[in-house]
Formats: structure tokens, sequence, C-alpha cells
């Protein structure tokens, strides 16, 4: 038998394929990461020991719920942003229906104000997914946040490549940082900031 958490994975799972095959409008799609993306985040966020996770991109929180579950095990809690009144109350629900709402915070706000106010090299995990036009501008401050050896995660690397490309490119030549690009779900590039980078 499923756990109340599988459980509720799998209703959100049918829930946004549902709800996305009815909408075109991206503001109310769910845009889900696929299973296959959860789970590789889930062994991301275990096998660096990531305490100190941020998401931007929350939509209803089915990857939040990835992240947070394996958070329980490292000790650690997620942050996760979404700009969306309508997206940020799904995802409220979905927390407290989860059993992990005290690993998880919710922040409605713009994800670029939001990195602002993040400290310095503060952050182990980073997973981006969110407005895929706004990440360039918002470099400058991922690469501030991640702490030394903290890891960057992007989803739609394969899917949205044209998009994804000028940003992909940004970060593949910035010398403190390594990347590869893994070929699950919808395409995840990963890379992490040099140990010696402070
Ligand atoms: C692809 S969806 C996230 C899906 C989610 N990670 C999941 O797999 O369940 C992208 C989300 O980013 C949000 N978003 C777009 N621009 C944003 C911004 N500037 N700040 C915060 N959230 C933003 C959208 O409202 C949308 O819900």
């Amino acid at each position: 038998m499923q756990s109340p958490l599988e459980a509720l994975k799998t209703e959100l799972e049918h829930f946004g394929e549902k709800n996305d095959n009815a909408y075109s409008e991206r503001s109310k799609r769910m845009l889900n990461i696929t299973r296959d993306t959860g789970e590789f985040l889930s062994v991301m966020v275990r096998a660096t020991a990531a305490r100190h996770i941020l998401e931007i991109g929350t939509s209803n929180g089915y990857s939040t719920l990835w992240l947070a579950e394996a958070a329980c095990t490292t000790g650690g809690s997620v942050t996760t942003v979404e700009s969306s009144a309508y997206k940020a109350g799904l995802a409220s629900d979905t927390f407290s229906r989860s059993g992990l709402s005290e690993y998880v915070t919710l922040v409605h706000d713009d994800a670029g104000a939001t990195l602002t106010r993040v400290t310095d090299a503060s952050i182990d995990l980073l997973f981006l997914d969110s407005e895929r036009s706004e990440y360039r501008a918002w470099w400058d401050q991922i690469r501030r946040v991640l702490r030394p050896g903290g890891l960057l995660i992007v989803d739609n690397a394969i899917s949205h490549r044209e998009q994804m490309t000028p940003f992909l490119n940004l970060v593949e030549s910035d010398k403190d940082f390594t990347s590869i690009l893994v070929p699950v779900g919808k395409g995840e590039f990963l890379a992490v900031k040099s140990a010696g980078d402070a």
C-alpha cells in the first residue's frame, strides 16, 4: 500500500497531467517535473547531504515534496519561491497535506527580489525551475548565494534547449563552476561551484 506521501505525489501527478491538458496559458498550468526528475532530486539532496535548499518555481509544490522528503533525512529544509498567488495557494494546501510542512518555507514573491535577500554562500543546493527568460539576469545572485561546493540543478535543459542555451553558456563559461547535462526527465543541467571559491 502507498504511504500518504506517495499517494499525494500520485494525486498531484494525475492532477498536473489533466490540468495541463486542459489549459494552454502558462499561468494556469502546473508544469511539474517528471517523476524520474523527482527521484533524481531526491538522490542529489541525499548524496550531497544538502541542508539549505532553495527552489525557484514552486507551482503547486510537487517538486518541493521530493526535495523536502529528502531534506528530512539530511536535517535540512527547503525554501521555495513562487510569484503566482494562485499557485502559492495550491502549494500551501499541498504542504499542509504532506506531513512535511515543518521542512518547507513557502515564499510568495518574485524570485529575483527574493534572491537579493539570501545570504552569501548560504545555499547547498538550488533547484531552478521557473521563467527561463529570467535566468541570465539572476545568475550573479545565484552564483553569490551558492556556497563553495554548492550545487545548481536546472530543469528543462533538453526540452527547451534553445531557450536555455544563453544561460547554460553563461554558466559553462564561469571558471568557478563545473557542469554536466544529465538526460533525466526534461533534461537536468547540473553545475557545482568550486570548493575553493567563497
Ligand atoms: C515550471 S513551474 C514550476 C514547477 C514545479 N517546480 C514543479 O515541478 O512542481 C514554474 C513556476 O515558476 C513560477 N514563476 C515564474 N516566474 C517567477 C518569478 N519571477 N518568481 C517566482 N516564481 C516565478 C511560475 O508561476 C510557475 O509556477
